[in-house]
């Protein structure tokens, strides 16, 4: 797949450009509703025989936009973006820097500069979809655009217990923790990753050695202790995580800190990189009165996230 990055204004030109079926969407987290907008794309770009595109920005609109819950991270920051829209078999990605002069753009604009220009001669997008200045534009402006320039395709709703999948019902869920619950909106387990960095020292010292991890931009489950799956150099490992303050040992943090005790194994790995694929919770995190009280826990951790991982495979 390649990425094309845009900004704007652009000089593309159509001519210069394939033909392409477009999928247009902001996209975080690639759940089974942008799935199946993306994979509609592709379809109809293979029924066509043109190319297979999706048109996302960057950053998060609310980030530059300045609205009242801005987005600083990500279900999938952008490289997890682009790993997953390779795998859905999309050919190229256009990517827009979503800034003020683009987000000011009146709706006519977006569509004769951004879709028609980029040589889309079909359109895949979401029911509430929208684009322009103030996010004017809507599918039906987009059906009236579309008639004579390019076909479109408006994919309906898509719904789990009576409610609809979106980026904000997952973030929710995470918050809350409710993990297991998240493979329902994914398709997948949610998956994290991040490189080790040195903590205090300690978990060697009573027999819980834990990897803890710099996650960047992904958006982290809530604070408690979780069943999830490693994954160092391709191979996957049962492991217990902990998303918290450590409140045993220390006063004040400034956010939680996330780190991971995986099962046989014993290598140094400070610098690398792992990949948390995050099963279910297992509790909430407690201020114990001793160390031994902490370690007794863990054990007991150790059986229950075993048991849950087990029962999985
Ligand atoms: C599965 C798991 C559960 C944990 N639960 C708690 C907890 O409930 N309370 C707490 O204070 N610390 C908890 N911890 C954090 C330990 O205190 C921490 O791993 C230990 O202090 C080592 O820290 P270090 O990696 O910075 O050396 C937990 C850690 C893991 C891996
Ligand atoms: N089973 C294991 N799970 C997690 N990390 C392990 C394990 N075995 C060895 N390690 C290594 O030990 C480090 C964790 O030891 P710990 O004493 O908790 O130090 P720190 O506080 O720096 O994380 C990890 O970063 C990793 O390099």
């Amino acid at each position: 797949m390649e990425t094309i990055i845009l900004s704007h204004p652009h000089d593309f030109k159509k001519e210069q450009l394939p033909p392409c079926v477009l999928a247009l969407g902001y996209f975080d987290g690639i759940h089974i509703g942008h799935q199946k907008v993306i994979t509609t794309a592709k379809q109809t770009a293979d029924e066509l025989g043109v190319m297979s595109a999706v048109m996302s920005f960057h950053p998060h609109p609310s980030v530059v936009l300045g609205k009242n819950n801005v987005h600083w991270t990500y279900l999938t920051p952008l490289e997890e973006k682009k790993k997953v829209l390779k795998q859905l078999g999309i050919d190229r990605f256009y990517l827009v820097t979503f800034d003020h002069a683009f987000a000011s753009l009146p709706p006519q604009d977006f569509l004769d500069q951004y879709v028609k220009e980029l040589h889309a001669v079909h359109v895949v997008t979401g029911f509430d979809f929208t684009y322009g200045k103030l996010g004017a534009g809507n599918t039906d402006t987009l059906q009236f655009s579309s008639d004579s320039c390019f076909g479109l395709t408006v994919i309906g709703k898509v719904e789990r217990d009576g409610i609809k999948v979106s980026s904000t019902l997952i973030r929710r869920t995470l918050q809350e923790g409710s993990v297991a619950k998240l493979k329902e909106y994914f398709g997948r387990l949610y998956t994290v990753e991040g490189r080790v960095i040195p903590g205090d020292q300690r978990g060697r010292t009573i027999g819980f050695p834990t990897a803890n991890l710099d996650t960047g931009s992904y958006t982290l489950p809530g604070v408690g202790v979780y069943a999830v799956l490693a994954e160092y150099e391709g191979k996957k490992y049962s492991a217990m995580a902990n998303i918290g303050f450590k409140p045993t040992f220390q006063k004040t943090a400034e956010k939680p800190n996330l780190e991971v005790h995986l099962f046989d194994f014993s290598k140094s790995i400070y610098g690398e990189t792992l990949k948390i694929h995050w099963i279910q919770r297992i509790r909430s995190e407690v201020k114990f009165a001793s160390v031994q009280e902490l370690v007794r826990q863990l054990e007991e951790d150790k059986e229950r996230a075993s048991a849950i991982i087990n029962q999985l495979q």
